[in-house]
């Protein structure tokens, strides 16, 4: 009876004490007494540790500007830490509209890389401007070149998003550009790039898109990956379907994910294949190189003397090494299957997208970005003219819908209209093409990327491997970046 008394007593106990720790921890996190608690921890441990300090001044002594302070400086505003630190200030940026974190003078700020902690100091007491650096000796061996390294890294890639990008149009050779001034300036003439469009407002496919996203995003990290098959550091898309289905709008959507600049080729003003050769060896890295509408002069055959030869070496991108910098090239085209084989061939093209008319998911997108209408009692009658297999263009709809966005209501029955009446003729030629594509035997090295939604079984079977052999290269990529 005394053990039964005594047991309950110690449940009781116990209850009470994990009641009063569980009641203790969330007082100190409402009140954020654990912070207080950690920061005395980290003060007493760094009495314990021998430093190393190192001073980033912004002018060296002969005052010359240190570049390396301004990279240090972008990385630090950088970093999650400035956000959770105690004090800081907010300052508008460059666009009226956004606010941007300010370290301030004497601030200190705290980062950790490869599980060590460190600390900078913002000195503005001397004569110039400095940043502090503050590494345990212990750990300075390990991590210091490393740390630099990734500070560089990071500030590029700021560097990168914040610069303006622009759009590249190539002058004609012989025409008046290239007189006196114009000549020195190159083949190119260029202007901002300020294409609105992301892919996020781009109607297609979610998984498509997700993919689309991944694979631009193993590109970009895939340097030493395609330096060691020894083969040019460059990604080619077809992006293919018929018009007004977003083919254009899908690079500067690309080309404003990556933040690269993009080089528009327009063929007729292309005299032979050396002129195109030139051209290429004029772009820079980090760009998206465009050909739109590559079938129609295919098949067209005008009568420049440029040859098939000179745009297939063109897409090897081998003709320099000027080509070893990341590049992705973009060819457009209307259709594929009337195409010479050896045109769209893996390393000439390495993903194929297929950019349909709309159906009812992506018109329910537009209808959301551009009416503000996710449901509405109309859309089952939508639905419905999509299943008898009336079509529209992406283009066409989004139209209807901007030119009516004050009434959701007129918008949807125009389109209705619309899919009852041209929709239905569009309907069989979309069928054509669909039916056409899946009929479409690829040669065998069309086997790498094709990226479309609703193609045949054949087409999916091709997708999945290629998605394997994806798989398999960002496996081998991972690994090297953990060797490097
Ligand atoms: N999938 C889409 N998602 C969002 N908007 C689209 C889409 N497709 C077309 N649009 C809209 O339609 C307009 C025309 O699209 P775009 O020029 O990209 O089509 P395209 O496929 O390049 O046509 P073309 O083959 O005639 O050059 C764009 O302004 C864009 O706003
Ligand atoms: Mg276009």
């Amino acid at each position: 009876m005394r053990i039964l008394s005594s047991s309950g007593g110690i449940l009781l106990v116990m209850l009470a004490a994990a009641l009063s720790a569980f009641l203790l921890r969330a007082l100190f996190y409402r009140t954020g007494c654990i912070y207080a608690v950690k920061k005395l921890w980290w003060w007493l441990e760094d009495r314990f540790h021998a430093y190393q300090i190192f001073k980033v001044p912004e002018f060296n002594d002969r005052l010359q500007e240190n570049l390396f302070y301004r990279k240090v400086s972008a990385y630090l505003h950088s970093l999650p830490s400035m956000e959770d630190s105690d004090f800081t200030n907010l300052l508008t940026g460059r666009k009226h509209n956004d606010i941007v974190l300010r370290l301030d003078p004497n601030q200190v700020i705290g980062d950790t890389f490869l599980d060590a902690r460190i600390s900078w100091f913002n000195d503005e007491t001397g004569p110039t401007r400095s940043f502090v650096l503050k590494i345990r000796k212990s750990d300075k061996r390990r991590i210091l070149r490393p740390y630099l390294n990734h500070i560089h890294a990071v500030s590029d890639e700021l560097d990168q998003k914040k610069r303006e990008l622009r759009l590249f149009v190539n002058k004609e050779r012989g025409g008046p550009e290239m007189l006196g001034l114009g000549r020195l300036r190159g083949r190119w003439r260029s202007v901002p790039f300020t294409h609105p469009s992301t892919l996020e407002t781009i109607a297609m496919d979610a998984d498509l898109k997700n993919r689309v996203k991944a694979d631009l995003e193993l590109f970009v990290k895939s340097k030493q990956y395609y330096h060691r098959l020894g083969r040019a550091w460059k990604r080619s898309f077809l992006l293919y379907g018929p018009s007004g289905t977003g083919k254009s709008s899908f690079i500067a959507a690309m080309a404003n994910f990556l933040s690269y600049d993009v080089y528009e080729i327009d063929l007729s003003r292309i005299s032979d294949d050396s002129d195109l050769r030139t051209l290429l060896l004029e772009t820079t890295s980090r760009s998206v190189i465009v050909i739109e509408d590559l079938d129609r002069f295919l098949l067209e055959k005008p009568s420049s003397s440029l040859s098939l030869s000179g745009i297939l070496n063109f897409m090897d991108g081998i003709l320099n090494s000027c080509c070893a910098d990341e590049r992705i090239m973009v060819y457009t085209m209307n259709r594929k299957d009337q195409i010479d084989s050896a045109v769209l061939r893996p390393g000439r093209i390495d993903v194929h997208i297929h950019f349909p008319l709309c159906d009812f998911s992506s018109f329910k997108t537009l209808a959301s970005s551009c009416l503000g209408v996710t449901d509405h009692k109309l859309f089952p009658q939508v639905e419905e003219m999509f299943q008898t297999g009336a079509r529209l263009s992406p283009a066409e709809m989004e139209e209807l819908m901007i030119a009516n966005r004050n009434s959701p209501n007129r918008a949807l029955k125009l389109v209705i209209t619309a899919l009852k009446t041209d929709g239905g003729g569009r309907a069989s030629l979309g069928k054509v093409a669909v039916n056409h594509f899946s009929h479409y035997t690829p040669s065998s090295a069309d086997s790498d990327g094709i990226f479309s939604k609703d193609n045949a079984i054949k087409d999916l079977k091709r997708l999945c491997g290629f998605f394997r052999m994806k798989s398999c290269r960002s496996s081998l990529d991972a690994s090297e970046q953990n060797v490097g």
